[in-house]
């Protein structure tokens, strides 16, 4: 548990967003929890891609507007695999405490993907809460490599730039 206000942005497709809502209605009593935005979708009529509400949550990361992120899809691994395409954004599937843990802790990752096809309500539920409970800590080992993950997205690097740095 910390003491920290977190800004969550939740997503999922019409596959995830029965446990994105039971995510949605669990950090809303969470007193660590300052703000939840849902980006969608909102009921599984709705048929919109997940691609699309993964880079809207993404994106409101990137933009400063919410700190961490919740997504679901049938696997988990589309909806990461669409947010990890928004520069800055280091996002996993994760369903096991161990991995959530290392999500935060080695990764400096700030969303955690869930399969809603995959894991039981009650462990994504649990999941989701552990993910809250972490923060990376920049003076840690971990640090310089989360920096090389950034060193590959700026264009003008070359790999012997990236190589050449601090891990
Ligand atoms: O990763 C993709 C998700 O699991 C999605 O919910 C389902 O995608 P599909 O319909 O293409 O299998």
């Amino acid at each position: 548990m910390t003491d920290l206000q977190w800004r969550v942005v939740l997503a999922a497709d019409e596959a995830g967003v029965s446990y994105k809502d039971a995510i949605k209605a669990d950090l809303l009593k969470d007193p660590r929890v300052k703000e939840v935005l849902d980006v969608g979708v909102n009921g599984d009529d709705d048929k919109t891609a997940y691609p699309h509400v993964a880079v809207a949550a993404a994106r409101k990361i990137a933009a400063g507007e919410a700190d961490r992120g919740i997504l679901v899809c049938g696997t988990g691994m589309g909806v990461a695999i669409a947010a990890n395409k928004v520069p800055g954004i280091r996002a996993s599937v994760a369903h096991d405490s161990f991995s959530v843990e290392r999500l935060v802790l080695s990764n400096d990752g700030q969303v955690l993907t869930l399969g809603e096809r995959v894991i039981g309500k009650e462990l994504a539920r649990r999941l989701a809460k552990e993910f809250l409970g972490y923060v990376f800590d920049p003076s840690s080992a971990s640090a310089a490599k989360v920096e090389a993950i950034t060193g590959y997205e700026t264009v003008a690097n070359t790999d012997a730039d990236v190589a050449a740095s601090s891990c």
